[in-house]
């Protein structure tokens, strides 16, 4: 039988850490060994022999704590937001240094969220227009969502790599705000409604026609399959992997 995978969570007490508090707890292949919050010692970690670290706090920490877990020799699942492309970059220097640890970082780990960003990508460069829609949970503190960000990259790549131009938009005037926030040329609009969890719409235009793509997470279960996968393929893909696509084989 292969070694346990020993797991700290990072945010543990929160709504996604007391979810994967749970899963590793109930993986027969993984035991829990930490479970920290706000303003614990990062030293537990190591102190309590963890191999693997899922880190679900906040954006304000979130570089902090992979950094440590880094330079610790411990393989990372990242599911918090706020990774910019400057923070990857310096997060790639820093594996660099430490060739054997692999780290993901999933802007979201539900299969049909990462399956509804793919399906988006590979539709977009057929339509004229494509704007993204996030809707969440009014707790949420960061917008637009991590995924929606995610999403419209990698539409705007898709678009890029096929030639195709800028949706049309005539708009002259405009209070703040109404047309959304733009990601690589890609509108993206945040709705925050109690009673939701986390949801996303892509829309696509062209002549006489729409196609909507959307995905729902009505449970906070629908990221756990995601976040065991990471945690068992983490360490036999060193380096840095941005989606949870990259440990999937999409393409086949
Ligand atoms: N990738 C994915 O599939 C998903 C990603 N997310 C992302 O995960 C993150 C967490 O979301 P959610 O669980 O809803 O948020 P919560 O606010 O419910 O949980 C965050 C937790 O982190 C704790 N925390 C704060 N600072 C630290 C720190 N330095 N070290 C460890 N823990 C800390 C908070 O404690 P305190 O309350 O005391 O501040 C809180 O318990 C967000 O960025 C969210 O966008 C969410 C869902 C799915
Ligand atoms: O905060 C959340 O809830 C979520 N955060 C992630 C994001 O910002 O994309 C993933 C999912 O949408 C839920």
């Amino acid at each position: 039988m292969s070694a346990q995978i020993k797991v700290a969570v990072l945010g543990a007490a929160g709504r996604m850490g007391s979810e994967a508090v749970k899963a590793v707890t109930e993986a027969a292949d993984m035991e829990l060994v930490a479970s920290l919050g706000r303003g614990d010692d990062l030293q537990q970690i190591i102190d309590a022999g963890a191999t693997h670290v899922v880190d679900l706090s906040v954006p304000g920490s979130t570089e902090d704590n992979v950094r440590f877990a880094v330079e610790h020799g411990l393989h990372a699942v990242v599911g918090t937001t706020g990774w910019t492309e400057e923070r990857r970059a310096n997060l790639q220097l820093l594996l660099e240094q430490n060739p054997s640890v692999g780290v993901l970082i999933a802007p979201n780990f539900a299969l049909g969220s990462v399956l509804a960003s793919a399906f988006a990508a590979t539709a977009a460069k057929y339509f004229e227009s494509v704007e993204v829609i996030e809707l969440h949970h009014p707790n949420k503190v960061d917008a637009p969502s991590g995924t929606a960000v995610r999403t419209a990259e990698l539409i705007a790549q898709s678009r890029k790599e096929a030639g195709v131009g800028a949706s049309p938009d005539a708009t002259e005037t405009q209070l703040e705000g109404a047309r959304g926030a733009v990601v690589d040329g890609i509108h993206v609009h945040s709705v925050r409604l109690r009673g939701l969890v986390a949801h996303q719409e892509v829309l696509l235009g062209g002549p006489g026609e729409q196609l909507t793509l959307r995905h729902d997470s009505y449970d906070r279960a629908s990221f756990m399959p995601g976040v065991l996968l990471g945690l068992r393929t983490a360490e036999s893909m060193p380096g840095l992997t941005y989606g949870l696509d990259g440990y999937l084989e999409l393409g086949q």
